[in-house]
This record gives structure tokens, sequence and C-alpha cells, in this order.
């Protein structure tokens, strides 16, 4: 990893981006920089040879005013179409935009509010989302609005229809599904292609489904888990951003076993809501490639 020696006053932003494999990609994303005054502070790159694909991430500080995001945005194009990059260039004070949907367990909703409140999750959450009424007084605590959206097979349309609308309306640049317990259509699953995260509460890909803890205890497993995953259409079956384990044993049931995956969830889908509000997680193919 790349620090830089001497403090810079500026803009700090993060730029990712991924192309076919070659020589003198950091040098043309170097040249560019320094071209625009600006100071690399952390740098990152992988090369995947599997797929011959180049991955990087550059935090830097903008030293130059003239140069704020999008004169910088327009200026990388010919450098990024040059090199066939998919790219992205944010400035980090620019926090993401979080809806987070929930069922009736709250306590990945909570660890969420209170990162936020204590200023250690750099999110806005505008809006919690629930098939349930039961988080509207957790949500009120954190003065987060809350807005209860019931779904059955019958409504599920309009109800994801209002999902759409609410996303619009908060201009929500992330969905969290914390302990959401209904399955997003494929057609909502393309509209958020890329900016849904789910938390499944087990290991994956063992245990799928609405039951893992079940399924886990049936099995006389010795780890338990949780898997933070972006939503695809196939259940349980998203490019995975985080996962974490804990031991277990003979004499835990189903409900102990939950109980000790509650902490574990709620750590794993902050972890992965924090490196994706920070640029921090790239695409590869249904992988990811993470640069914590
Ligand atoms: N399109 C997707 N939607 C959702 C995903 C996903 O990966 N893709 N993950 C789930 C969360 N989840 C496991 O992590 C999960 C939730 C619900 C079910 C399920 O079978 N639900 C039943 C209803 C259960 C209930 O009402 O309690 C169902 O929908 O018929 C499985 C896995 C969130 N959505």
């Amino acid at each position: 990893m790349v620090q830089s020696a001497h403090p810079a006053t500026g803009e700090e932003h993060v730029l990712t981006l991924d192309c076919p494999n070659r020589p003198g990609i950091v040098y043309a994303v170097s040249e560019f920089l320094v071209r625009h005054d600006a100071d690399i502070t952390e740098s990152r790159q992988f090369d995947e040879p599997e797929s011959g694909r180049f991955f990087m991430r550059v935090r830097f500080t903008a030293l130059d005013p003239r140069y704020g995001r999008d004169e910088l945005a327009d200026a990388f194009g010919p450098v990024a179409e040059a090199f066939a990059m998919a790219w992205r260039l944010n400035r980090t004070a620019e926090h993401a935009r979080v809806l987070v949907l929930v069922s009736k367990h709250q306590h990945c909703l909570n660890d969420l509010l209170f990162r936020r409140h204590l200023g250690t999750l750099g999110i806005e959450v505008p809006l919690v989302v629930s098939n349930h009424p039961d988080a509207a007084a957790l949500a009120a605590s954190y003065g987060v609005e809350f807005r209860h959206l019931p779904v059955t097979p019958e409504t599920k349309p309009q109800a994801e229809a209002e999902l759409l609308r609410l996303i619009g309306e908060h201009r929500v640049d992330l969905v969290v599904l914390a302990r959401y317990m209904q399955v997003l259509s494929p057609d909502l699953c393309k509209q958020l292609e890329g900016r849904a995260i789910n938390i499944h509460h087990s290991f994956l890909p063992g245990f799928k489904g609405a039951r893992p803890y079940h399924q886990a205890h049936a099995r006389g497993v010795k780890l338990i888990g949780a898997t933070a995953h972006y939503v695809t259409a196939d259940l349980d079956e998203g490019p995975i951003i985080e996962q974490e384990v804990a031991r277990v044993d003979h004499s835990m049931d189903p409900e102990r076993l939950a109980a000790l995956g509650r902490d574990v969830e709620a750590q794993v889908l902050a972890r992965a809501v924090r490196l994706h509000s920070e640029q921090r997680v790239l695409f590869n193919g249904n992988r990811t490639v993470v640069f914590p």
C-alpha cells in the first residue's frame, strides 16, 4: 500500500477502475493525476490471471481548485477509453444515502443506525422500510423516517413499485436488506444491480434459505456464520462482500445459535456497508475484489 508523506489541502476523491490487464495502466493513471496536480494518498491494485483483468483503487487529494470531481471525470474519460476501463470517481465527503429494509429481526438495523449515530459509519439513512410495523420505534429513536410496506404474494408488485418510488424520492444510493425476509423480484433486482446488499444468516454457500440456524443445528455444525452479498435474482447467490464465523457446540439449540449469530450478522453487514460506501468493492463477474 502506497501512503503519502505530506498533508495536502484539497478535496479527497476515490477512483476505482477495472480493465483488461496490460502494461502502462498504473503509469497512465498516475500521470493523469500528477498532470492535474493531485496527490495520491492510497493505492491498491490486483491483476487477476484467470480473467486477465486488472483492478485498481486510488485515493487522492485534488490540490488544484480548478479541478473538482466533474472536471477530473471529464478529463479522465479519454484515458479510460484508451484502456477500455470500467471506472467510478467520487468525492469521499459524499456519504452514501442508504435505505434499510427490515422485517421482524432488528439487530442489524440497530447496529447500522448506532454506528451512523456514533459517526463510525459514513452513511446517511433517510428511510427505513419494513413489511412489518415492529421497527417503527427503533427508527424513530434515531430520528429516521419509517415506512410500513406490507407484502403479500398478491401485493408484491405494487409494494415493489412503491419501494422504487421511495428510492428515487430519497435519492438512495444503496439499499441494505438488514434481515428483510421477502424475496425481491428479478425486475427489482435488475434495477438495484450492484446497489443492494443482503445479510444472509449463514456461512454461504451453506444453509441457504429462510431458516439457516435450524439447518445448521440439524447438521451438527461446529461453526456458524454470516454472509453479506449483493442481491441478485438467484436467492443467496449474489457476489460475496464479507463473511465471518463463530464457534458453536452440540449443547446449543437453534435459538442459541441464532442468538450467537445475531452479533456476527451485525458485524458482517456493517463491514460490508462500510466497504461498499468507501468504494472498496469492485465486481469481478459473480465475485468481488475487495481493497480493505
Ligand atoms: N432476490 C433476492 N431477494 C432476497 C435475497 C436474495 O438473495 N435475492 N435475500 C433475502 C434474504 N434471505 C436470506 O438471506 C431470505 C429471505 C427470505 C427467504 C424466503 O424464503 N422467504 C419466504 C417468506 C419468508 C417469510 O415471510 O418469513 C418467501 O419469500 O416465500 C429466503 C431467504 C432477501 N431477499
